[in-house]
């Protein structure tokens, strides 16, 4: 894939939004320059079944309207269903080598947390690495020990070159760093679907992260 999609990666759900409504957050963070967006419905307030399938439809069409591709999390059904560009999926999903041959020819992003995760993934055919938690943070409850961005750092001392985005509590103070560690981009939720103005937050995040892209 175009790791230069992984630049400013938006993932976002009903939950993650004060007003329990998406659709005008996404709207503003695509207006602000979001490079991809990830249809990340769980938690309390999650949407399921028909109202599930009718928000991923609307946000899916916003997405296309502004050309950027569209990931479902978790949802293989759904990502089928929509046809959407493309599916993340974490260690705790099913089989990476299964959900490859079902999503042939489109985007397969996968969590890892570690070296030995990042080479399996890369084995097993993902085409980008979602590497966290980088910090600690609130929005996703089980969350896994917080490793930095040397975590970034050792994946690509291990020859890995397969496009990463960092994620996990990652702010525009913080996204610098994380793509200087190695990173071809951030993944965020609370720092634009809390934002005062996603467009803004968004186009914050992206200059800092271009900033150093420009110059490494
Ligand atoms: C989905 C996920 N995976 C690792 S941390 C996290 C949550 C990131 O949310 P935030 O950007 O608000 O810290
Ligand atoms: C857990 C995750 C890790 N990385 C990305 C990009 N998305 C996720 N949902
Ligand atoms: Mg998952």
């Amino acid at each position: 894939m175009n790791k230069e999609l992984l630049k400013l990666y938006l993932v976002m759900g009903s939950s993650n939004c004060g007003s329990g409504e998406p659709l005008p957050v996404l709207e503003s963070a695509l207006k602000g320059g979001i490079t991809l967006f990830q249809f990340r419905e769980k938690g309390n307030g999650a949407r399921s079944g028909q109202g599930k399938i009718k928000l991923a439809h609307e946000m899916m069409s916003r997405c296309r309207s502004y050309g950027v591709p569209f990931i479902v999390n978790d949802d293989v059904e759904l990502a089928l269903t929509l046809e959407a560009d493309g599916v993340h999926i974490g260690q705790d999903d099913g089989s990476i080598i299964e959900t490859r041959k079902r999503f042939a020819g489109k985007v397969l992003g996968v969590s890892v947390h570690n070296v030995q995760e990042a080479h399996d993934a890369m084995k097993f055919g993902a085409d980008y690495l979602g590497v966290g938690p980088m910090y600690f943070t609130n929005t996703k409850s089980d969350l896994h020990e917080v490793k930095g961005p040397d975590v970034i750092k050792d994946i690509r001392a291990a020859g890995i070159t397969l496009p990463i985005v960092g994620i996990g509590g990652i702010d525009k103070e913080r996204a610098g760093i994380v793509v200087e560690s190695g990173a071809d981009g951030v993944a965020v939720i609370s720092a634009i679907s809390q934002a005062q103005c996603p467009t803004a937050a968004a186009r914050e995040l992206l200059y800092e992260v271009e900033k150093i892209l420009h110059i490494t």
